[in-house]
């Protein structure tokens, strides 16, 4: 047993936790970081294939990304561009697969995307304060993607380019998907294709697990603990004790729980969370089927391309991320539902065959992040009615403050927006700690 009293706990150690620990270190407080993976990152990792880093989790950022791009600028980090895409696979108006050349049905996406967000600059004015109109939030917040792709009318071959997008993205079906997850993010772009297109295509040279390292390297007055899953959180008023999975027990003044919404509710906390938070928890955040893979491949065609499947395909997109010297390349997949076992390669070819069936998949890594206990769902992307509950779940209790990408007032999903509310739970913790 430990028991040596901290300033405060943090309970992750992915881009949240590790600002929350900088913040709160840089201003005098000592804090012990509990992570329970064998890494620091989280959602952030950063895998080898084929000789180059590939992304499994978080990938692309943005100068539009006001968090994520001073960390950019503070470590003189490079940044590369995904390959641009020659053609692009879409189902036809008859639901089958059909190529088209990449600038005509990208750029017809693109139209069809400025219509589903036509007028949206009533509902964000001020996107990073979401809440700013709530009588128009709540027109448009109970709708999901699926209901406004209805709305819209389209033509058969219209409508088919974006289901897949819509059901990508809402992780399996466009049902799930709240409007107001792209509808802000078309916001915090600055209200124009340019800026909402442009958070899906650059990422950084030395991998995105690099930026939270180098950031964990400036964190002071803090002890790190890798491989420590947190089991309990008690908060008795005067300090908060904090039990691991292997039964240590360590105390603080304060605890910052940074673990994503959707793990919330397989820790033990006393007195209980309110009720918006286990909901929020249960009906979960992050999509709860997310596997990404990076796929190595060659195949009989020329240059990097896109695809996108229909509602319910196993692989839901193909990215373009990188065309290798030999004519190989790595692409970027999704699978947002249990369609295709990722662990046996035949399906694995299989899938990706159905979005172009010439290509041959030389090798492959991914990570199924709906099975990892400490994640249980990959990139957040609400539900329809969560984004005006959210507010009530980024209230700290006590002496805990919670802080999570998933629940950001402006990047939420992304990795800004993880950097965003670490500094705001370190914020109130030093506010709390100061006041005692
Ligand atoms: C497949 C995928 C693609 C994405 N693409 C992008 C993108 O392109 N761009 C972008 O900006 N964002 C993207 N995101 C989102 C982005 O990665 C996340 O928003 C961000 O990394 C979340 O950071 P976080 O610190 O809030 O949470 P996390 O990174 O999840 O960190 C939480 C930490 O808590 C730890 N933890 C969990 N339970 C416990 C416990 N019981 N005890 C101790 N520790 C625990 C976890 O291991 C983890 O390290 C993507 C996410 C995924 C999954």
């Amino acid at each position: 047993m430990t028991t040596a009293h901290y300033d405060a706990i943090v309970i992750g150690a992915g881009f949240a936790g590790i600002t929350a620990a900088r913040e709160l270190g840089s201003q005098g407080k000592r804090t012990l970081v509990l992570e329970a993976k064998d890494r620091l990152g989280g959602r952030a990792y950063t895998e080898t294939l084929a000789g180059h880093h590939v992304e499994l989790g978080g990938a692309w950022v943005h100068w539009t990304q006001p968090h994520v791009w001073t960390e950019i600028t503070r470590y003189g980090l490079g940044i590369v561009p995904d390959e641009k895409a020659l053609f692009a696979n879409f189902p036809g108006a008859d639901g089958q697969m059909k190529t088209y050349p990449g600038e005509e049905v990208l750029t017809r996406q693109q139209e069809l995307l400025e219509r589903l967000f036509t007028g949206w600059e009533e509902y964000f004015e001020r996107p990073h304060d979401p809440w700013f109109r709530p009588e128009k939030l709540a027109e448009v917040d109970k709708l999901s993607l699926r209901d406004r792709i209805l709305e819209l009318e389209l033509s058969p071959e219209d409508e088919n380019l974006l289901w897949g997008w819509a059901s990508g993205e809402s992780g399996g079906r466009s049902a799930r998907g709240a409007l107001t997850m792209p509808g802000h993010w078309w916001a915090m772009g600055g209200l124009q294709l340019i800026g909402f297109d442009a958070i899906f295509n650059l990422r950084l040279e030395v991998g995105m697990q690099k930026l939270v390292e180098l950031m964990a390297a400036d964190v002071r007055n803090s002890e790190l603990r890798l491989d420590t899953a947190v089991k309990a959180v008690h908060d008795d008023g005067a300090a908060v004790t904090v039990t691991t999975a292997s039964g240590e027990v360590f105390t603080a003044s304060t605890a910052v729980v940074t673990v994503p919404v959707n793990v919330w509710k397989s820790i033990e906390f006393s007195p209980a969370l309110p009720e918006p938070y286990t909901r929020a928890s249960t009906e979960t955040i992050g999509v709860p089927n997310a596997v990404k893979l990076a796929l190595h491949i060659r195949g009989d065609f020329e240059g990097a391309f896109y695809a996108q499947g229909e509602e319910g395909a196993a692989f839901i997109g193909l990215f373009p991320h990188r065309v290798l010297p030999d004519g190989t390349q790595l692409v970027v997949g999704f699978c947002v539902e249990d369609w295709v076992d990722v662990n046996d390669p035949k399906q694995v070819e299989e899938a990706v065959r159905h979005l172009e069936p010439r290509a041959e998949v030389l090798d492959y890594k991914f990570h199924d992040w709906g099975r990892d206990e400490f994640s249980e769902g990959g990139w957040a992307y609400r539900q329809p009615g969560q984004l005006t509950t959210m507010r009530e779940i980024q209230r700290p209790q006590g002496r805990l403050a919670f802080a999570s990408g998933d629940m950001a007032n402006g990047w939420s999903g992304c990795v800004d927006g993880a950097i965003e509310s670490g500094i705001v739970a370190a914020r109130h913790i030093a506010g709390l700690l100061d006041r005692h």
